[in-house]
């Protein structure tokens, strides 16, 4: 599928206009279905997008938010993406959004998947918007070339909304959404910024399979926008 690009002159702009985005996204989700989903990643670059989108003027009461992917750590953790989101999403206006769990208390996450599934069912599916980032090494959510579960993760009739990953190339166990549940969402977007991602996201694109470079198996199955700015 082509990717569309919105290239910004600054990450300032991109900020601002992508909020309002997502939340005119989700104000039109709210107004078709009675309630609205947001799934958002972690990692540094969207926190000024969170900071920006906190203040939405929408009815977040009927926003249910909740993670493409988690580290399988405490709360308390800096490595948190819970954490992360409550800490800088869900304050300001955002703050009376519904917050859906994807960590819980089980010790290996391989035992949380299918509770996880099941509190993600009481959000409005497709989900309204997904926000995804990218690492360098081409990964999405927590869909990692280096896993040993990117192929189940990537198996478009696996059935399955997450799934528990392990990368070899970054810290934590994960609980990640699966490829054909990211690409059944209504809006999803790639969030970058930064000569170096948008160089790795070309290189992918025109050159690496969908296992080499997972963000290319998202592209090749749904309509995805490119947010990007210096
Ligand atoms: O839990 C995570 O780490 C994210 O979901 C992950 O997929 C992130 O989007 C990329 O690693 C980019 O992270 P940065 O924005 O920090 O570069």
């Amino acid at each position: 599928m082509p990717l569309t690009q919105s290239i910004y002159e600054s990450a300032e702009a991109l900020n601002t206009e992508f909020a309002a985005e997502i939340a005119g996204k989700l104000a039109t989700g709210i107004a078709e279905r009675g309630r609205a989903s947001l799934m958002v990643s972690g990692g540094r670059t969207p926190l000024p997008l969170f900071k920006a989108l906190s203040h939405a003027d929408i009815d977040w009461s009927k926003v249910d938010v909740s993670l493409v992917d988690e580290r399988w750590v405490d709360e308390s953790s800096d490595a948190s993406n819970t954490r992360l989101v409550k800490d800088n999403l869900l304050v300001n206006n955002a703050a009376a959004a519904r917050f859906i769990e994807m960590k819980s208390a089980e010790a290996d996450a391989a035992d949380a998947v299918i509770a996880c599934e099941a509190r993600l069912a009481a959000m409005s599916q497709p989900f309204d918007v997904l926000i995804l980032g990218m690492g360098e090494d081409g990964h999405t959510a927590s869909l990692f070339p280096c896993s040993e579960q990117l192929a189940a993760g990537l198996q478009m009739d696996s059935g399955r909304v997450c799934i528990a990953t392990q990368p070899t190339t970054a810290p934590h166990q994960r609980m990640s959404l699966t490829l054909p549940a990211i690409v059944a969402s209504r809006n999803i977007y790639l969030h970058l910024t930064g000569d170096k991602k948008r160089q790795v996201l070309e290189d992918a694109v025109a050159n690496a399979t969908a296992t080499e470079k997972p963000i290319v198996a998202v592209i090749n199955a749904a309509q995805v926008t490119l947010k990007w700015a210096p």
